[in-house]
């Protein structure tokens, strides 16, 4: 191998590796990324010239005072180089400004996909990564990819271009001192890439500690009411203090390491300099060369290596930016089994005829077999259909396949109108869903009502109200319907929380399904009650499916749909199904009877 071919070899390979450390090739996929890049190059480029320019009127002015010529012969040159170092900056400031303003625009596009994903997936997502995870990545996460983004273009950027035209225009001054500096650069780099191998498997070890601590705090955060009641808050106390140690010292231990190569590298380009004056000051003293070259050749030696010691210095921000990067691109191309699908669903009618043949659904991380075989039923217009079965049978899976949550696949028509799944947009927005913790924004109770109908006006939302027997609750609040709820305001029972629901409810009169999972499955006897008689008139008008242990519900239904291991095993109206002493629903009574 000749040695120009072996000198541009390490060189590529230099850059290769390090470029491979800070560099997501998502990166180039950004929109605009081409335009800031161009820009930032022609800036960097201008930057250049001007540090050759101030290098150059300086040695000028200093040669000049040097030989003790008039001081007026001075003036041009020191003049110059006063604005080749405003330049320089003014440069350097516009490149920090438009990569700023990029990084901005980049990552909160990125925040609105991430939301985006999270909201579209629902909580299968998050409940692989854990909540605490998905929180600290929409907001730490991305304020790192932002940092990333500021950062990681002009280091790149100044590394590719600064120190090569430089060595350009010092290889014209005096090529022995030129050729050091161009021999020096690979090696240097090569130490720093053997040292960000190690900083780079650290990071990695860093961030894992860091999902793991939020996750932990999130979870213990939540419930920690419970965990006070079991006497357990000390000990899950004493695994986050743990936690958070173990992610201490991984971050300390990765520290280490960016200090580590950020005093080597400092190390290695400041005894370069400190050769390359050494040889300057031989050929001075010989006679070999005069002050001038001699002069620029040192004030433009620590320039070259400028931009490889900024870049060592942020190393550690930009590793945790990249790492984050990568992380929120996971969650952002994650793909769906199946697109909602924008086909047009009649609305539901008291004429609909609903038919769902051979639907079923397989959790993404679930295990053999699939969490739903083979649906079959068909219901006709405002049916009240019950969906039973014991723990575990299916009934939350079916629930949150008709609500679209889930995706699943199966031949289902609508008044003939053939669908896959249940994720389109126009079925969704005719449904209702009532858990069995309705979810309370932190948000004032009007609000919270208005869930469905944001435009709602308070008269409405009055008439909701009372219809959900919440009317009593909001008049004896403090500042009535405009009290904040949820969160650490005012506290609401699991029956007040579920009369919010159903106020949501009978806001929503355009929305004619009803799903209902397990609504009363926590609340006692009185409670469950009293807001059955809330329930039933809204029964009405509505096509119902709700998925209950409590079989005197069926007393209100129409139609049974008797789960058993992701099957329907039973179906059909729950007065002939009881008549039939050996049927599944009579044997599912005796077993939840005998569980009480
Ligand atoms: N997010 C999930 N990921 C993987 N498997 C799941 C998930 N949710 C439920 N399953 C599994 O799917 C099956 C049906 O669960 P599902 O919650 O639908 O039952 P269920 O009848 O509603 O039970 P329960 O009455 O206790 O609420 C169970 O085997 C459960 O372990």
């Amino acid at each position: 191998m000749c040695p120009y071919s072996f000198l541009a070899w390490s060189f590529y390979f230099s850059f290769l590796e390090a470029g491979k450390f800070m560099i997501d090739k998502q990166i180039f996929k950004i929109e605009g990324v081409k335009n800031i890049l161009s820009w930032l190059v022609l800036l960097t480029f201008l930057q250049a010239v001007s540090i050759l320019f101030q290098a150059f009127f300086l040695s000028k002015s200093i040669v000049i005072l040097w030989h003790q010529s008039a001081f007026s012969s001075a003036v041009p040159y020191i003049f110059g180089f006063a604005i080749s170092l405003l330049c320089r900056h003014f440069f350097s400031l516009i490149k920090e400004g438009s990569a700023n303003s990029f990084s901005v625009t980049a990552s909160e596009g990125l925040r609105d996909q991430l939301l985006g994903k999270y909201l579209s997936f629902g909580d299968q997502t998050i409940f692989k990564t854990g909540t605490g995870h998905a929180v600290s990545l929409l907001h730490a996460g991305i304020d790192n990819v932002q940092n990333y983004f500021q950062l990681i273009f002009i280091k790149i950027i100044d590394l590719s271009i600064i120190p090569w035209l430089l060595l350009i225009y010092m290889f014209f001054l005096r090529w022995q001192e030129a050729l050091f500096l161009l021999l020096i650069f690979p090696v240097i780099i090569f130490f720093f890439v053997i040292l960000g191998l190690a900083a780079q498997k650290r990071a990695d070890n860093e961030y894992r500690n860091f999902t793991v601590l939020n996750n932990r705090f999130a979870d213990t955060l939540r419930g920690m009411q419970t965990l006070k009641q079991l006497g357990l808050s000390r000990i899950f106390t004493k695994r986050i203090y743990e936690t958070s140690e173990r992610y201490r010292k991984s971050t300390m231990r990765s520290l280490t390491i960016a200090m580590t190569s950020t005093f080597s590298l400092d190390f290695f380009t400041t005894l370069s300099i400190a050769v390359i004056a050494v040889f300057l000051g031989f050929s001075l003293m010989e006679g070999k060369m005069s002050l001038f070259p001699a002069l620029t050749l040192l004030v433009l030696a620590p320039e070259y290596f400028l931009p490889l010691r900024t870049f060592s210095e942020d190393y550690h921000a930009t590793l945790d930016g990249k790492n984050a990067f990568t992380e929120v691109l996971s969650v952002i191309n994650q793909k769906k089994t199946s697109e909602i699908s924008a086909l047009k669903v009649p609305a539901i009618d008291s004429e609909t005829v609903l038919s769902v043949h051979n639907f079923s659904f397989q959790y993404p991380d679930g295990q053999q077999p699939a969490a739903l075989k083979d649906i079959n039923f068909l219901v006709r217009g405002f049916a009240k259909v019950a969906v039973v079965g014991l723990s575990g049978s299916g009934k939350t899976t079916l629930l949150s396949s008709l609500a679209g949550i889930n995706s699943g696949r199966g031949e289902i028509s609508i008044n003939r109108n053939k669908f896959l799944n249940f994720q389109n947009t126009s079925w969704q927005k005719q449904i209702i869903y009532i858990p069995q913790k309705p979810y309370i924004f932190h948000t004032s109770l009007r609000e919270n009502i208005a869930f469905y109908q944001p435009d709602a006006p308070k008269e409405q939302v009055v008439k909701a109200a009372k219809a959900a027997g919440i009317y009593e609750l909001a008049s004896g609040l403090f500042n009535g319907f405009d009290t904040m709820i949820g969160e650490s305001e005012q506290s609401l029972s699991g029956g007040q929380a579920q009369r919010i629901a159903l106020a949501r409810a009978f806001l929503a009169s355009d929305r004619h399904i009803l799903l209902f999972d397990e609504p009363t499955a926590h609340l006692d006897i009185q409670t469950e009650y009293d807001l059955k008689q809330t329930m039933l008139p809204l029964l009405e008008n509505h096509l119902v499916f709700f998925a209950t242990h409590r079989l005197h519900w069926l007393k209100q239904m129409d139609y049974v749909l008797v789960m058993d291991n992701g099957h329907i095993i039973e179906q059909g109206r729950p007065r002939e199904l009881l008549e039939d002493f050996d049927g599944k629903l009579n044997e599912l009574r005796k077993e939840l009877t005998d569980e009480k």
